[in-house]
């Protein structure tokens, strides 16, 4: 029987860093960031929506989305994020079926599915096993602020959007402390990973 993994987290939480990790290993990953920024393309029926309720003003010159604007707008208005999230995310699940049935079709006996809000969708029913990646808020604002160079503010806005880590952990089959060196963080992933029979 294959093993569907759910990979999940906060924003900065680490889920890339392992998502690459897991890759190395030979395992495959479906990343919904990525397929949420394919269903929003030029021409796309999201794409469409967005603009139709949103404006044109969240556009850029060439027409595509301008993802900090319409992110300085839905990580301060809840009721605007559930509206973009009503738009993108029926497409975003319907593509990561997709990604993963041609994953098992390739004959792959594990699939990894990084969904930042696997636990706040409660997309359950998709996996078979939950991991949280778990840091201590003061570090996930601090990697969020050095890498994607926002003002504090906006940077605890987003972190705000979701479900305290705190809380995720609960739903968690196995959680990985992202806390200290990447060096450990691959550590607990390969103790899990062979825990589970997957290597
Ligand atoms: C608001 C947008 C334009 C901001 O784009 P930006 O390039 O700045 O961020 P990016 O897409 O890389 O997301 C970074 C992280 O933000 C968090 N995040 C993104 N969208 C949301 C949301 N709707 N609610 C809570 N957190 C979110 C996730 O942890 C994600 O990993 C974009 O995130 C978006 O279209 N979001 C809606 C789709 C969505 O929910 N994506 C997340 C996984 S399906
Ligand atoms: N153990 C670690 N030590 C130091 N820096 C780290 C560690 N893990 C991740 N980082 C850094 O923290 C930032 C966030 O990590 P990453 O991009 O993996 O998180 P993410 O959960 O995928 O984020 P998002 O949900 O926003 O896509 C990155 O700049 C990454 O290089």
């Amino acid at each position: 029987m294959a093993l569907t993994i759910g990979l999940t987290g906060g924003i900065a939480s680490g889920k890339s860093t392992i998502s690459h990790m897991l890759k190395e290993f030979g395992i495959p990953v479906v990343d919904a960031d990525l397929i949420a920024r394919e269903v929003v393309r030029v021409g796309e029926e999201a794409y469409k929506q967005i603009v139709k309720e949103f404006g044109s003003e969240i556009l850029q010159e060439n027409g595509e989305i301008n993802r900090t604007k319409l992110g300085a707008i839905v990580f301060h208005h809840e009721e605007k994020r559930k509206r973009l999230n009503e738009i993108v995310h029926p497409a975003v699940r319907k593509k990561m079926l997709e990604q993963k049935e041609a994953f098992l079709r390739n004959g792959a006996n594990t699939v990894v599915l990084d969904i930042p809000l696997l636990i706040e969708s409660q997309l359950f029913h998709l996996v078979d096993k939950i991991i949280v990646v778990y840091v201590d808020e003061a570090i996930q604002l601090e990697r969020l602020i050095k890498r994607n160079g926002l003002a504090k503010e906006d940077a605890v806005a987003r972190i705000r959007a979701q479900m305290p880590l705190s809380d995720k952990k609960s739903y968690a089959d196995a959680v990985i402390d992202n806390n200290g060196t990447i060096e450990r963080t691959r550590e607990q992933l390969l103790y899990i990973l062979k825990m589970w029979n997957v290597l």
